[in-house]
Protein backbone atom coordinates (compact mmCIF):
# COMPACT_ATOMS: atom_id res chain seq x y z
CA UNK A 1 0.00 0.00 0.00
CA UNK A 2 1.04 3.46 -0.80
CA UNK A 3 2.89 5.55 1.92
CA UNK A 4 -0.06 8.17 3.30
CA UNK A 5 0.89 11.43 2.40
CA UNK A 6 -0.73 12.88 5.48
CA UNK A 7 -1.16 10.51 9.01
CA UNK A 8 -2.78 11.49 11.94
CA UNK A 9 -2.03 9.37 14.88
CA UNK A 10 -4.27 9.35 18.31
CA UNK A 11 -4.21 13.54 17.67
CA UNK A 12 -5.78 16.11 20.55
CA UNK A 13 -6.62 19.21 19.61
CA UNK A 14 -6.82 21.65 23.01
CA UNK A 15 -7.72 25.29 23.55
CA UNK A 16 -5.08 27.52 24.06
CA UNK A 17 -6.72 29.33 26.93
CA UNK A 18 -8.68 27.23 28.81
CA UNK A 19 -6.84 24.00 28.64
CA UNK A 20 -9.79 22.22 27.50
CA UNK A 21 -8.90 18.86 25.35
CA UNK A 22 -11.57 19.98 22.35
CA UNK A 23 -11.07 17.06 19.80
CA UNK A 24 -9.09 13.92 21.17
CA UNK A 25 -8.06 10.68 20.08
CA UNK A 26 -8.20 10.89 16.22
CA UNK A 27 -6.10 8.73 13.76
CA UNK A 28 -6.86 8.92 9.88
CA UNK A 29 -4.41 8.83 7.07
CA UNK A 30 -5.28 10.16 3.63
CA UNK A 31 -3.67 8.86 0.81
CA UNK A 32 -1.77 10.36 -2.57
CA UNK A 33 -4.71 11.59 -4.99
CA UNK A 34 -7.64 9.85 -2.05
CA UNK A 35 -10.56 11.80 -1.80
CA UNK A 36 -10.81 11.87 1.85
CA UNK A 37 -14.10 13.50 4.22
CA UNK A 38 -14.38 14.55 7.61
CA UNK A 39 -18.10 14.74 8.12
CA UNK A 40 -19.94 15.35 11.90
CA UNK A 41 -22.64 17.97 12.80
CA UNK A 42 -22.56 21.44 13.69
CA UNK A 43 -20.08 21.73 16.53
CA UNK A 44 -18.41 18.26 16.19
CA UNK A 45 -14.77 19.70 16.27
CA UNK A 46 -14.58 19.45 12.13
CA UNK A 47 -13.27 22.82 11.53
CA UNK A 48 -10.97 23.23 15.19
CA UNK A 49 -9.52 20.12 14.11
CA UNK A 50 -8.65 20.99 10.28
CA UNK A 51 -7.59 24.37 11.09
CA UNK A 52 -4.92 22.93 13.99
CA UNK A 53 -3.75 20.41 11.88
CA UNK A 54 -2.95 22.80 9.11
CA UNK A 55 -1.83 25.50 11.68
CA UNK A 56 -4.50 28.08 11.10
CA UNK A 57 -5.60 28.22 14.40
CA UNK A 58 -4.17 30.93 16.83
CA UNK A 59 -6.39 29.62 19.86
CA UNK A 60 -5.95 26.28 19.69
CA UNK A 61 -2.98 23.90 19.60
CA UNK A 62 -1.96 20.15 19.06
CA UNK A 63 -1.91 18.79 22.71
CA UNK A 64 -1.15 15.49 21.81
CA UNK A 65 -0.36 12.55 19.15
CA UNK A 66 1.73 12.32 16.33
CA UNK A 67 1.31 14.08 12.36
CA UNK A 68 3.26 12.71 9.73
CA UNK A 69 3.34 14.53 6.49
CA UNK A 70 4.87 13.13 3.53
CA UNK A 71 6.73 10.65 5.79
CA UNK A 72 8.19 13.22 7.83
CA UNK A 73 6.90 13.56 11.52
CA UNK A 74 6.23 16.92 12.19
CA UNK A 75 7.21 18.23 15.81
CA UNK A 76 4.87 18.63 18.66
CA UNK A 77 6.80 21.48 19.62
CA UNK A 78 6.86 23.69 17.07
CA UNK A 79 4.36 22.49 15.01
CA UNK A 80 2.95 25.60 13.58
CA UNK A 81 6.13 26.50 12.30
CA UNK A 82 7.23 23.24 10.89
CA UNK A 83 3.27 23.20 9.09
CA UNK A 84 3.45 26.82 7.78
CA UNK A 85 6.05 26.07 5.89
CA UNK A 86 3.91 23.19 3.88
CA UNK A 87 0.99 25.69 3.64
CA UNK A 88 1.06 27.41 0.24
CA UNK A 89 3.71 24.71 -0.91
CA UNK A 90 2.61 21.24 -0.79
CA UNK A 91 -0.74 21.95 1.14
CA UNK A 92 -3.51 24.41 -0.75
CA UNK A 93 -6.30 25.82 1.61
CA UNK A 94 -9.93 26.54 0.15
CA UNK A 95 -11.93 28.44 2.99
CA UNK A 96 -15.78 28.48 3.39
CA UNK A 97 -16.42 31.82 2.51
CA UNK A 98 -15.34 33.34 -1.18
CA UNK A 99 -16.40 36.49 0.16
CA UNK A 100 -14.42 36.96 2.60
CA UNK A 101 -11.32 35.34 1.53
CA UNK A 102 -10.43 37.39 -1.56
CA UNK A 103 -9.77 40.49 -1.03
CA UNK A 104 -11.70 43.42 -2.15
CA UNK A 105 -9.85 46.07 -3.18
CA UNK A 106 -7.03 44.15 -5.11
CA UNK A 107 -7.60 43.21 -8.49
CA UNK A 108 -8.02 39.36 -9.27
CA UNK A 109 -4.93 39.52 -11.33
CA UNK A 110 -2.72 40.85 -8.76
CA UNK A 111 -3.98 38.27 -5.85
CA UNK A 112 -2.99 34.92 -8.05
CA UNK A 113 0.54 36.64 -9.07
CA UNK A 114 1.16 37.37 -5.49
CA UNK A 115 0.17 33.81 -4.48
CA UNK A 116 2.46 32.83 -7.36
CA UNK A 117 5.47 34.97 -6.58
CA UNK A 118 5.06 33.50 -2.85
CA UNK A 119 5.05 29.44 -4.46
CA UNK A 120 7.68 29.94 -6.87
CA UNK A 121 9.09 32.89 -6.86
CA UNK A 122 7.89 34.24 -10.36
CA UNK A 123 8.24 38.47 -10.30
CA UNK A 124 4.82 39.51 -9.88
CA UNK A 125 4.68 42.07 -12.43
CA UNK A 126 6.39 39.74 -15.22
CA UNK A 127 4.96 38.32 -18.27
CA UNK A 128 5.46 35.09 -16.75
CA UNK A 129 3.53 35.51 -14.05
CA UNK A 130 0.92 37.25 -16.08
CA UNK A 131 0.93 34.28 -18.40
CA UNK A 132 0.61 31.33 -15.56
CA UNK A 133 -2.78 33.27 -13.71
CA UNK A 134 -4.46 33.43 -16.87
CA UNK A 135 -3.96 30.43 -17.78
CA UNK A 136 -4.89 29.07 -13.94
CA UNK A 137 -7.92 30.97 -14.78
CA UNK A 138 -9.21 29.62 -17.89
CA UNK A 139 -8.53 25.98 -15.97
CA UNK A 140 -10.68 26.80 -13.36
CA UNK A 141 -13.69 27.50 -16.03
CA UNK A 142 -13.59 31.27 -16.22
CA UNK A 143 -14.85 32.45 -19.42
CA UNK A 144 -12.80 34.99 -20.31
CA UNK A 145 -9.33 35.39 -18.51
CA UNK A 146 -7.40 37.83 -19.67
CA UNK A 147 -10.46 39.65 -18.79
CA UNK A 148 -11.02 38.54 -15.51
CA UNK A 149 -7.30 39.22 -14.31
CA UNK A 150 -8.28 43.02 -14.57
CA UNK A 151 -11.42 42.93 -12.63
CA UNK A 152 -12.04 43.28 -8.86
CA UNK A 153 -13.52 40.39 -6.86
CA UNK A 154 -16.63 42.25 -6.67
CA UNK A 155 -17.30 42.06 -10.35
CA UNK A 156 -18.19 37.83 -9.95
CA UNK A 157 -20.82 35.91 -8.26
CA UNK A 158 -20.09 33.64 -5.55
CA UNK A 159 -19.65 30.64 -7.38
CA UNK A 160 -16.97 32.30 -9.62
CA UNK A 161 -15.49 33.75 -6.30
CA UNK A 162 -14.80 30.16 -4.93
CA UNK A 163 -13.70 29.19 -8.80
CA UNK A 164 -10.61 32.34 -8.49
CA UNK A 165 -10.16 31.06 -4.55
CA UNK A 166 -9.39 27.44 -6.40
CA UNK A 167 -6.98 28.75 -8.87
CA UNK A 168 -4.98 30.90 -6.17
CA UNK A 169 -4.70 27.90 -4.07
CA UNK A 170 -3.65 25.47 -7.63
CA UNK A 171 -1.45 28.02 -8.42
CA UNK A 172 1.11 26.57 -5.62
CA UNK A 173 0.99 23.50 -7.27
CA UNK A 174 0.26 21.13 -4.03
CA UNK A 175 -0.17 17.82 -3.51
CA UNK A 176 -3.16 18.03 -1.06
CA UNK A 177 -6.11 20.26 -1.24
CA UNK A 178 -7.87 21.27 1.99
CA UNK A 179 -11.50 22.27 1.12
CA UNK A 180 -13.18 23.52 4.68
CA UNK A 181 -17.44 23.32 3.62
CA UNK A 182 -16.15 25.41 0.46
CA UNK A 183 -19.77 25.67 -1.21
CA UNK A 184 -21.59 26.00 2.18
CA UNK A 185 -22.00 29.86 0.80
CA UNK A 186 -23.28 29.07 -2.80
CA UNK A 187 -26.76 28.03 -4.35
CA UNK A 188 -27.12 24.30 -4.40
CA UNK A 189 -27.14 24.25 -8.56
CA UNK A 190 -23.47 26.35 -7.94
CA UNK A 191 -22.15 24.02 -5.17
CA UNK A 192 -22.53 21.25 -7.76
CA UNK A 193 -20.48 22.93 -10.32
CA UNK A 194 -17.98 23.75 -8.20
CA UNK A 195 -17.25 20.59 -6.38
CA UNK A 196 -16.98 18.96 -10.01
CA UNK A 197 -14.27 21.38 -10.71
CA UNK A 198 -12.78 20.82 -7.73
CA UNK A 199 -12.84 17.04 -8.17
CA UNK A 200 -11.36 17.29 -11.87
CA UNK A 201 -8.90 19.19 -11.22
CA UNK A 202 -7.55 16.90 -8.36
CA UNK A 203 -8.03 14.31 -10.26
CA UNK A 204 -6.20 15.78 -13.48
CA UNK A 205 -3.44 17.02 -11.05
CA UNK A 206 -3.01 13.71 -8.80
CA UNK A 207 -4.28 16.38 -6.04
CA UNK A 208 -5.21 14.07 -2.73
CA UNK A 209 -8.45 16.26 -1.61
CA UNK A 210 -9.26 16.63 2.66
CA UNK A 211 -13.10 17.90 2.29
CA UNK A 212 -15.01 19.04 5.12
CA UNK A 213 -18.34 19.06 5.60
CA UNK A 214 -21.59 18.56 7.83
CA UNK A 215 -23.06 17.26 4.59
CA UNK A 216 -22.87 13.95 4.32
CA UNK A 217 -24.97 13.58 1.16
CA UNK A 218 -22.48 16.17 -0.52
CA UNK A 219 -19.32 13.48 0.96
CA UNK A 220 -21.01 10.56 0.00
CA UNK A 221 -20.81 11.60 -3.71
CA UNK A 222 -17.59 13.14 -3.69
CA UNK A 223 -14.92 11.26 -1.39
CA UNK A 224 -13.73 7.79 -1.44
CA UNK A 225 -13.55 7.49 2.36
CA UNK A 226 -14.93 9.55 5.38
CA UNK A 227 -14.03 9.69 9.24
CA UNK A 228 -17.24 10.42 10.92
CA UNK A 229 -16.27 13.02 13.67
CA UNK A 230 -18.86 13.50 16.94
CA UNK A 231 -18.30 15.42 20.32
CA UNK A 232 -14.74 15.76 19.38
CA UNK A 233 -14.41 12.19 18.84
CA UNK A 234 -13.35 10.29 15.79
CA UNK A 235 -16.18 7.68 15.48
CA UNK A 236 -15.92 5.86 11.91
CA UNK A 237 -13.72 5.76 9.51
CA UNK A 238 -15.16 4.25 6.62
CA UNK A 239 -15.14 3.97 2.78
CA UNK A 240 -18.00 5.92 0.88
CA UNK A 241 -19.36 3.05 -0.78
CA UNK A 242 -19.89 1.65 2.57
CA UNK A 243 -22.43 3.78 3.77
CA UNK A 244 -26.46 2.88 3.17
CA UNK A 245 -24.85 -0.99 1.83
CA UNK A 246 -23.08 -2.59 4.57
CA UNK A 247 -22.91 -2.07 8.19
CA UNK A 248 -21.35 1.07 9.37
CA UNK A 249 -20.83 2.85 13.19
CA UNK A 250 -24.42 3.23 14.61
CA UNK A 251 -23.55 7.38 14.48
CA UNK A 252 -23.24 7.28 10.78
CA UNK A 253 -25.83 4.74 10.07
CA UNK A 254 -27.86 7.63 11.78
CA UNK A 255 -26.40 9.96 9.91
CA UNK A 256 -27.23 8.59 6.51
CA UNK A 257 -30.93 7.38 7.93
CA UNK A 258 -31.67 11.19 8.53
CA UNK A 259 -30.94 12.43 4.92
CA UNK A 260 -33.10 12.29 2.24
CA UNK A 261 -32.09 10.59 -0.80
CA UNK A 262 -33.70 9.65 -4.23
CA UNK A 263 -34.44 6.10 -3.21
CA UNK A 264 -35.64 6.80 0.19
CA UNK A 265 -39.28 7.37 0.96
CA UNK A 266 -40.23 10.08 3.17
CA UNK A 267 -41.55 8.11 5.93
CA UNK A 268 -38.06 6.30 6.24
CA UNK A 269 -36.05 9.50 7.17
CA UNK A 270 -35.56 9.45 10.68
CA UNK A 271 -33.74 12.30 12.15
CA UNK A 272 -31.12 11.65 15.37
CA UNK A 273 -32.94 11.48 18.77
CA UNK A 274 -31.70 14.02 21.24
CA UNK A 275 -29.17 17.15 21.51
CA UNK A 276 -25.88 16.61 19.62
CA UNK A 277 -22.81 17.11 21.69
CA UNK A 278 -20.34 19.52 20.54
CA UNK A 279 -16.30 19.17 20.38
CA UNK A 280 -15.05 19.14 23.93
CA UNK A 281 -17.21 16.22 25.53
CA UNK A 282 -14.08 15.39 28.00
CA UNK A 283 -15.50 12.37 29.60
CA UNK A 284 -15.40 8.63 29.70
CA UNK A 285 -17.23 6.18 26.75
CA UNK A 286 -18.45 7.08 23.54
CA UNK A 287 -20.07 10.87 23.20
CA UNK A 288 -23.05 9.47 20.46
CA UNK A 289 -23.92 6.90 23.63
CA UNK A 290 -26.77 9.32 25.46
CA UNK A 291 -28.50 9.48 21.28
CA UNK A 292 -27.86 5.91 20.33
CA UNK A 293 -30.64 3.24 20.03
CA UNK A 294 -28.02 0.26 20.63
CA UNK A 295 -26.12 1.64 23.93
CA UNK A 296 -25.44 -0.14 26.66
CA UNK A 297 -23.76 0.72 29.95
CA UNK A 298 -20.15 -0.53 28.62
CA UNK A 299 -20.47 2.79 25.69
CA UNK A 300 -20.44 5.46 29.00
CA UNK A 301 -17.60 3.57 31.19
CA UNK A 302 -14.96 2.70 28.49
CA UNK A 303 -12.63 4.76 26.97
CA UNK A 304 -13.17 4.63 22.89
CA UNK A 305 -10.87 2.27 20.79
CA UNK A 306 -8.11 4.38 18.93
CA UNK A 307 -7.75 3.95 14.97
CA UNK A 308 -4.31 1.58 14.81
CA UNK A 309 -2.80 1.21 11.07
CA UNK A 310 -3.91 2.08 7.80
CA UNK A 311 -6.90 0.02 7.12
CA UNK A 312 -9.30 0.92 5.08
CA UNK A 313 -12.09 1.09 7.74
CA UNK A 314 -12.45 1.52 11.38
CA UNK A 315 -15.51 1.81 13.60
CA UNK A 316 -14.72 3.13 17.53
CA UNK A 317 -18.11 1.37 18.65
CA UNK A 318 -18.14 -0.23 22.35
CA UNK A 319 -20.36 -2.89 21.28
CA UNK A 320 -18.16 -3.77 18.25
CA UNK A 321 -20.88 -2.55 15.48
CA UNK A 322 -19.61 -1.34 12.14
CA UNK A 323 -16.22 -2.69 12.48
N1 LIG B 1 -11.75 29.79 19.95
C1 LIG B 1 -12.70 29.05 20.53
N2 LIG B 1 -12.95 29.16 21.86
C2 LIG B 1 -13.91 28.40 22.47
N3 LIG B 1 -14.68 27.50 21.79
C3 LIG B 1 -14.47 27.36 20.48
C4 LIG B 1 -13.48 28.12 19.77
N4 LIG B 1 -13.52 27.75 18.46
C5 LIG B 1 -14.52 26.81 18.37
N5 LIG B 1 -15.06 26.58 19.58
C6 LIG B 1 -16.15 25.63 19.87
O1 LIG B 1 -15.71 24.32 19.50
C7 LIG B 1 -16.78 23.57 18.96
C8 LIG B 1 -16.38 22.97 17.65
O2 LIG B 1 -16.25 23.99 16.70
P1 LIG B 1 -15.93 23.71 15.17
O3 LIG B 1 -15.89 25.04 14.50
O4 LIG B 1 -14.75 22.85 15.03
O5 LIG B 1 -17.24 22.90 14.73
P2 LIG B 1 -17.59 22.31 13.31
O6 LIG B 1 -17.77 20.85 13.48
O7 LIG B 1 -16.59 22.73 12.29
O8 LIG B 1 -18.98 22.96 13.04
P3 LIG B 1 -19.52 23.82 11.81
O9 LIG B 1 -19.95 22.81 10.78
O10 LIG B 1 -20.67 24.57 12.40
O11 LIG B 1 -18.40 24.71 11.35
C9 LIG B 1 -17.97 24.50 18.87
O12 LIG B 1 -18.82 24.22 19.94
C10 LIG B 1 -17.36 25.88 19.00
O13 LIG B 1 -18.26 26.75 19.66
Amino acid sequence: MERPLIELENVSVTLRNLEIPMVTGVSFAVRPREIFGIVGESGSGKTLLTRTIFALHEDTYLSAGKVTFDGEVLPLNGYMKAMKRRLGHAIGYIPQDPFASLNPTMRVGEQITEALYLAKGYPQKSERAREAAIGLLAEVGIAEPALAFRQFPDQFSGGMRQRIVIAIALSQDPRLLIADEPTTALDAFTQRRVMELLLERSRNRDLAVLLISHNLELLRQSVDRMAVLYGGQLLNVTPTADIGTRAVHPYAQALFDCMPTRDKALSDIRSIPGEPVGAGFGRRGCAFASRCAHAAETCRTQDLPINQGHGDRFSACLLGMGA
